[in-house]
């Protein structure tokens, strides 16, 4: 399985984002993006998981049967910033929609909706409306959607944000799981994740971004 990247460059409104950014990740491999706020973090993200068109350049896919004809993203699971949970459903219900909204692609099964709330330790309140949990159970639920439907590349925006030291320890490991499977990870991140085989790409933002960068 591949993912690649080269030559991108996004906008956002008006504005260049990032120009000429190219990564390529093989099975089992994570790319760690840094960088200050704004730099484009979240914009690189959006742009794999096919959210946001790219300005320039492409993003290619290649799974483990040497398909490529499939966009990345439907081969991703896009974390945000947001949960994409409805606060008035319970937790199994909102993780029951995912699991047959999203399904499983091809090269692997997802859990059930209790192996999946276990999995991030919460497996005694899936009853309880996704709006009374704290903001670090809901953040580890959102997690929990990655893991009832199968998909071989995961991407994560600030995964950690609001977990306490325990939950960064399990969701890290949940991550490196994922990569030992043989699934790649794209993770924003201004907290080290502690991941094996990552490579970091340290985003800059449009400073410095000269002009005749289109050729
Ligand atoms: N919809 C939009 N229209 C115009 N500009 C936008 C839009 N969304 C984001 N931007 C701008 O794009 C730039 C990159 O934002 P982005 O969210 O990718 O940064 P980031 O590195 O993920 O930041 P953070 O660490 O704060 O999450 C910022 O300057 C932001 O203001």
């Amino acid at each position: 399985m591949h993912l690649s990247a080269e030559n991108l460059a996004a906008r956002r409104g008006e504005d260049l984002i990032f120009v000429n950014i190219s990564f390529h990740l093989t099975t089992g491999d994570a790319l760690v993006l840094t960088g200050r706020n704004g730099s484009g973090k979240s914009t690189l993200l959006r742009v794999v998981a096919g959210l946001l068109a790219a300005e320039k350049g492409d993003v290619k896919f290649v799974d483990n049967s040497g398909r490529s004809d499939r966009r990345p993203g439907e081969a991703s699971h896009y974390l945000g910033h947001r949960n994409a949970m409805k606060s008035e459903l319970t937790v199994a219900e909102n993780l029951a929609f995912w699991k047959e909204f999203l399904g499983d692609s091809e090269g692997g099964l997802g859990l059930s909706v209790e192996e999946a709330a276990d999995a991030v330790g919460l497996a005694g309140i899936t009853h309880l409306p996704f709006g009374y949990l704290s903001a670090g159970q809901q953040r580890r639920i959102a997690f929990a959607k990655l893991l009832v439907a199968y998909r071989p590349i995961w991407i994560l925006d600030e995964p950690t944000a609001a977990l306490d030291a325990a939950a960064d320890r399990l969701l890290a490991e949940l991550i490196s799981g994922h990569q030992k499977d043989g699934g790649i990870v794209l993770a924003a991140t201004h907290q080290p994740l502690g991941l094996e085989n990552a490579t970091e790409l340290k985003m800059t933002g449009f400073a410095g971004v000269g002009e005749g960068i289109w050729g």
